[in-house]
């Protein structure tokens, strides 16, 4: 079997623990399943900022961009308060999602059934809840120029952030989204403020003209992005595939997480263009919630994000349906049994800390 390159970028916070989990399943997929799974390890984050001033170092992003597929835990934290801007920890995610073109960020949010009484909206507004967030990541206002603090020099500074999109760029990812909703319930809902936003204005055209020209068989829904965020939290099942910008994309996965009953459950890949020689995408792993300072070395993180991050690393970047299915199912199964961390806790469930969860999941998959 082919030699798989993973590099792992655990981070800070509960991004090793999580991490951790992922790295036994990998050992036990290689020894008993012959995966082929290669790991090197990699710093990104305030970790990385500790050990060489930078959140992440060029030596790690070049292993970055040779990789088959990149593992990314989580990043930040309260000692990293003061560092400069430039450097902050989330500067490193930042970088590996420009540099490494990872335009397409998928974040599907799941309602397993095991959960669906433990949410906080009713349960018959997030049973059997599958919808799949199709956010842009390498635009918009996350990377617009100019960006900066000016001095007005009368005692008052003026914060400038500047959302830039262009045609290619809502082309390519209303195309991604349709291709998705094909494979689902053929339904896309793009969401933007057109009321507000020149760039609202210009994704909503090139959405309807990209559906119009290569996608007329997908349905296809606008809905301003502040509705949108109310309407997922009043009915989310009336949505399919949601795409949406850079920023609302990050908004509206936080709600959708919630959906889920925790956003310790919520995973994500950001894929690039495949390459037009070997079609091979550059792709980039991680759970959609942060370092969790609040928790970080208690040993009490869901690591389910991250193991079912590892499950889209499985489907997308190695083709290993049959295993990503298995890992998805064994999820379930293991909350099915009446395991929780302490996120998605409930009465009458079993309470358990992050390595039994892990270690719960990969006996279910091992069968
Ligand atoms: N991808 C990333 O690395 C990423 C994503 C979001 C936030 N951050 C960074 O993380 C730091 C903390 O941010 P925040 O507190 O806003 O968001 P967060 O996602 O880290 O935490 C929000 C809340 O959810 C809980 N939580 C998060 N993940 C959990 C898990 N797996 N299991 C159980 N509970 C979990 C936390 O305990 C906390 O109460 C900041 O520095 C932020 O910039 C990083
Ligand atoms: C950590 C931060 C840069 C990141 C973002 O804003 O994209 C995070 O919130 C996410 O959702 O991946
Ligand atoms: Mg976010």
């Amino acid at each position: 079997m082919a030699t798989k390159h993973l590099f792992l970028l655990p981070g800070d916070g509960i991004g090793p623990e999580a991490m951790a989990e992922v790295k036994k399943l990998i050992s036990a997929m290689n020894e008993k399943l012959g995966s082929g799974f290669v790991t090197e390890d990699g710093l990104v984050g305030g970790c990385a900022y500790d050990a060489h001033g930078a959140a992440i170092s060029d030596a790690d992003m070049a292993k970055a961009m040779a990789a088959d597929a990149v593992l990314f835990g989580a990043v930040g934290g309260p000692k990293w308060d003061a560092v400069p801007y430039e450097v902050r920890p989330e500067a490193g995610l930042l970088r590996l999602r420009k540099d490494m073109e990872l335009f397409a960020n998928l974040r599907p949010a799941i309602c397993y059934p095991a959960l669906a009484a433990s949410s906080s909206l009713k349960q018959e507004v997030v049973e059997g809840l599958d919808i799949l967030i199709v956010r842009e990541l390498t635009g918009g206002v996350y990377f617009g120029e100019p960006k900066q603090i000016i001095d007005l020099g009368n005692g008052q500074k003026r914060g400038i952030d500047t959302q830039v999109y262009d045609t290619f760029e809502i082309e390519r990812i209303s195309g991604v989204a349709f291709e998705l909703a094909r494979t689902r319930k053929n339904h896309v809902t793009s969401m933007e403020k057109r009321n507000v936003m020149k760039s609202g204005v210009l994704w909503n055209e090139v959405v309807t003209q990209t559906h119009k020209a290569r996608y007329s068989d997908v349905k296809l829904d606008h809905m301003l992005a502040d509705a949108g965020g109310m309407q997922l939290v009043r009915w989310p099942k009336q949505f399919d595939v949601i795409v949406t910008d850079n920023l609302f994309g990050d908004m509206l996965s936080d709600i959708a997480a919630m959906l889920t009953g925790s956003i310790g459950m919520l995973p994500s890949a950001s894929l690039g263009a495949p390459d037009a020689k070997t079609k091979k995408r550059k792709a980039l792993y991680e759970p959609v919630h942060g370092s969790a300072p609040d928790i970080a070395g208690k040993g009490i993180a869901n690591p389910i994000a991250m193991i079912a991050s590892f499950a889209m690393c499985l489907r997308y970047s190695f083709g290993m349906v049959a295993e990503a299915d298995r890992l998805e199912g064994a999820i379930a199964a293991v909350l099915d049994d009446g395991l929780r961390t302490k996120d998605i806790m409930s009465e009458g469930m079993t309470e358990v800390g992050t390595v039994r969860m892990g270690d719960a999941i990969i006996a279910k998959f091992l069968g």
